[in-house]
């Protein structure tokens, strides 16, 4: 199609024919952007460079592609997103996921989609990797879908299915690659995304909400370009990186048991009401870049070479 002519162009002549056409897409979530040093021989393009991006402007997200090789011998040519882009930050639904469009317009079949995430469960705690089975998505079903409108081309279908979103051979890979490399059983867990557009965190009730309808862990990204990726016949693998607790055993303690328990002279033990910040989110993305690089690697390392 035209909207990608003029970047094909550009990238032929920047990239060495052997990156031109990737076979997996990455996208790095908050700061996860160092997920592509797990590549060789990279070059990076800035979004600046290429039509129909948008500029990334949160923090933790660099604004530029990275093309490069993973894996053993000749190594799989793959694309990474080193910042992608949420509609809190005023972007258009379609702006959010023309990258994912252009990485399977470029060939990428498989995509690894990473994102910082809050946890809903006690038992899905800080530095969890979370594979992702399905998600819950209150904008999608309110009307905040990117598939709104006509379909992207007449190649696309009217009416795409979710219920397979979630690549099984990928999530079962995960698993296999966390094994391989000696992972603790408590590194990975499965879940629910759920998604909520931000860029407020929740309030208490929010996130007990969420996780009584199902969710484990909630973040304000990914399912926009889930679904595009679907919608362009990708397998989907989600990878939610646990950078918070979001609903806290215990946390409230009500108001009036204060006060009836200060009338009654006891002694009272004002539990702190716990907030998260974007610094704590990133933070932790830094102490599991690691870990979230040699994960993606090896997961890649053991995709079918086509
Ligand atoms: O989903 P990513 O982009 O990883 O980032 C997550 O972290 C930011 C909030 O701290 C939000 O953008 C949320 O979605
Ligand atoms: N909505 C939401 N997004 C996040 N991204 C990282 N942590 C959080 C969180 O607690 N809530």
């Amino acid at each position: 199609m035209d909207v990608f002519k003029s970047n094909v162009d550009v990238l032929s002549k920047l990239l060495p024919p052997h990156l031109l056409a990737p076979r997996v897409g990455i996208v790095c979530g908050s700061g996860l952007s160092t997920l592509a040093t797990c590549m060789r021989g990279i070059v990076e393009i800035p979004y600046n460079d290429l039509e129909g991006f948008v500029h990334s402007t949160v923090p933790g997200h660099k604004s530029s592609l990275a093309f490069g090789l993973i894996g053993e011998g000749e190594g799989v040519p793959v694309v990474a997103m080193l910042g992608r882009f949420h509609p809190y930050e005023g972007h258009v639904l379609s702006s959010v996921v023309y990258p994912i469009r252009l990485m399977a317009h470029l060939g990428v079949k498989d995509i690894i989609i990473t994102n910082a995430a809050g946890s809903l469960r006690p038992s899905i705690p800080v530095g969890t990797i979370v594979v992702i089975q399905d998600h819950i998505a209150l904008p999608l079903l309110t009307g905040l879908n990117p598939l709104l409108g006509p379909p992207f081309s007449p190649k696309h279908a009217r009416f795409v299915p979710l219920s397979d979103a979630y690549s099984r051979p990928l999530r079962l890979a995960a698993f296999r690659a966390a094994h391989a490399l000696g992972l603790e059983r408590d590194a990975l867990a499965e879940g629910t995304y759920t998604w909520v557009s931000g860029p407020t965190y929740e309030t208490p009730a929010e996130g007990r909400f969420l996780r009584n309808a199902g969710g484990d862990v909630v973040g304000m990204s990914t399912v926009p370009e889930v679904v595009a990726a679907r919608d362009e016949g990708m397998n989907v693998l989600v990878l939610s990186l646990v950078t918070n607790l979001v609903v806290i055993p215990d946390g409230y303690r009500s108001v009036r048991e204060e006060v009836e328990a200060e009338i009654a002279g006891q002694s009272i033990v004002r539990a702190p009401t716990p907030t998260v910040s974007h610094e704590e989110v990133l933070s932790v993305g830094k102490q599991k870049a690691d870990v979230m690089k040699s994960l993606v690697a090896e997961i890649i390392g053991r995709l079918p070479r086509a």
